[in-house]
C-alpha cells in the first residue's frame, strides 16, 4: 500500500543535505519514505493525501519525557510562581502518589500522555523510570512503559529515597535494581545535581549501566554548574540533557565530543522546563559555535514541564534562546534521533532511522497548517498539526 503526500508548499526535510524543498511530494510505501521530490515529478501511488500548499516537517523525536507517575504537583508549581525554588525534593511527592497506583492506572495514564503528544506531532517518543524508586517500583514502570514508549530509560537515579542513606541506595541502584529493570530499558540516566546524586556516585552509575550493556544519558547542569556535563562526556553518553549552567569547557567538551567523526554527547535542551523553574536558558548558539549538536525535548513531567508540546518548545527555542527555525525544527527531529542513536540507517536494530525526511526512513512526518515551519514561531500557542503519519500510518 502506497501513499502519495503530494502539493507541499514547503518541506523541511532535515535530512543530511538539509533540504527544504518548494511543492515537494513525498511517498510512503509501508511504514518507510519510498521517494522525496518535486510534486511534479511524484510517481503514482495507491492513495494520494492533497496537503493545499501546507508545510511538512519530520514527526517530532522527544527524546526525554518522565511519562510513567500519578498525582499531581500544581501547588508545588503554585509556590514556585509565587517565588520559591525548584528542588530535587518534589520528586518524592510523586513518587508516593505513583507507588500507589495500580498497574491499571499507570499504563492509563501513560497512554493518555503519548495520546497528548502524538496529537502534537510527536512520533518517536523515550520515557523514563524514576518515579517508582525501589527495586518492584521501578520495574513495574520499565515493564509499564516498555510496552508503550518507544525508547524507555532507567532512572532509578533520580532522587535518594527518603530514609535511605546516599550511598546504600546508589548500591541498590547499581545492583538488584538494575538487574530488575535490565530486561526493559535500552538506557540507563542519572540526575547529576546538588540534592540529588553526588559526581562520585554518579559516576557509579554511569559505570554499572555501561557494564550492564545499556546506552548512557545524564540529566546535568540543570540547577547550577556542576560535574554532570563533564561525566556524561567522558562516558560517552548519547545525551546530556538540562544544560543550562555550562562553564566555557563544557561547551568545548562537548563540541568536541564530535569533532573525531564518531558519535558523541548531543547537548540536550529542554525549553519548557526552563520557563517553569525561572532557570536560564541554555547557550545554545555558543553549543553550535563550538561544533556541538543540539536536541530540543519536552522533559514532559509533573514537577518541572508539565508540556508533551514540541511545537511549543520549538517556538520557544526560536523566541527566546536564539535559534533559527531551521535550527529548532532540526533539534526536535534529527537532534532528538541523534540523542537516541536512531539518526541513521534503513534499518538500525531492525527498526528504521527516524527524524529526518530521507528514502529509506521510517515514515514520521506531520503536515501543519501553515504554509512554511516558520509559523511554528511566527504563531506560537496556535494548534498548527494538520495531520500526523507515524511509521506510515495517519494517526491524526
Ligand atoms: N531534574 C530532574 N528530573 C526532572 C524533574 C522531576 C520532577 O521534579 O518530578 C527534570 O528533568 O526536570
Ligand atoms: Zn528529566
Amino acid at each position: 500500500m502506497s501513499l502519495l503526500i503530494t502539493n507541499l508548499g514547503e518541506l523541511m526535510t532535515q535530512d543530511a543535505e538539509h533540504r527544504v524543498l518548494r511543492d515537494a511530494a513525498v511517498v510512503l510505501e509501508g511504514e518507510r519514505i519510498s521517494w522525496i521530490g518535486p510534486a511534479a515529478g511524484a510517481p503514482a501511488a495507491d492513495e494520494s493525501f492533497d496537503a493545499g500548499g501546507r508545510a511538512g516537517v519530520p514527526g517530532w523525536v522527544d527524546s526525554h519525557t518522565h511519562l510513567v507517575f500519578a498525582g499531581d504537583r500544581t501547588a508545588e508549581f503554585e509556590a514556585r510562581m509565587a517565588g520559591e525554588l525548584y528542588a530535587a525534593g518534589g520528586i518524592s511527592v510523586t513518587v508516593e502518589a505513583t507507588r500507589a497506583a495500580t498497574d491499571d492506572e499507570l499504563t492509563r495514564l501513560l497512554l493518555s500522555r503519548v495520546e497528548e503528544a502524538t496529537a502534537g506531532g510527536t512520533t518517536y517518543l523515550e520515557t523514563k523510570t524514576g518515579y517508582g524508586l525501589d527495586v518492584g517500583h521501578e520495574a513495574r514502570s520499565a515493564r509499564i512503559a516498555a510496552g508503550v514508549a518507544d525508547e524507555v530509560t532507567f532512572l532509578g537515579a533520580h532522587l535518594v529515597p527518603r530514609d535511605w542513606d546516599a550511598d546504600e541506595y546508589t548500591d541498590l541502584v547499581c545492583g538488584p535494581m538494575l538487574d530488575a529493570v535490565r530486561p526493559y530499558v535500552r538506557w540507563a540516566d542519572v540526575f547529576c545535581e546538588a540534592g540529588a546524586f553526588t559526581p562520585e556516585q554518579s559516576r557509579r552509575v554511569l559505570q554499572a549501566c555501561a557494564a550492564a550493556g545499556l546506552g548512557l544519558r545524564v540529566h546535568g547542569n540543570q540547577l547550577g554548574p556542576g560535574a554532570g556535563t563533564r561525566l556524561a562526556v567522558e562516558f560517552g553518553a548519547a545525551s546530556v540533557d538540562h544544560v543550562n549552567h555550562l562553564s566555557d569547557a563544557d561547551v568545548d567538551a562537548l563540541g568536541a565530543s564530535w569533532s573525531g567523526g564518531g558519535a558523541g554527547t548531543v547537548a540536550t535542551c529542554l525549553p519548557a522546563c526552563d520557563l517553569s523553574t525561572r532557570q536560564p536558558f541554555p547557550p545554545a548558539r555558543r553549543l553550535l559555535e563550538a561544533g556541538a549538536q543540539l536536541a530540543l525535548a519536552s522533559n514532559c513531567n509533573p514537577g518541572t514541564s508539565y508540556t508533551s508540546s514540541m511545537g511549543f518548545c520549538v517556538a520557544t527555542a526560536v523566541l527566546q534562546m536564539g535559534l533559527t527555525v531551521h535550527e529548532a525544527v532540526r533539534a526536535a527531529t534529527f537532534g532528538g534521533a541523534l540523542a537516541l542513536r536512531r539518526h541513521t540507517g534503513d534499518d538500525v536494530d531492525g527498526r528504521r532511522a527516524v527524524g529526518s525526511l530521507a528514502v529509506g526512513h521510517r515514515a514520521d512526518l506531520q503536515v501543519l497548517d501553515a504554509p512554511s515551519a516558520s509559523h511554528l514561531a511566527y504563531r506560537p500557542g496556535m494548534p498548527l498539526v494538520h495531520a500526523v503519519w507515524r511509521a506510515g500510518v495517519r494517526v491524526r
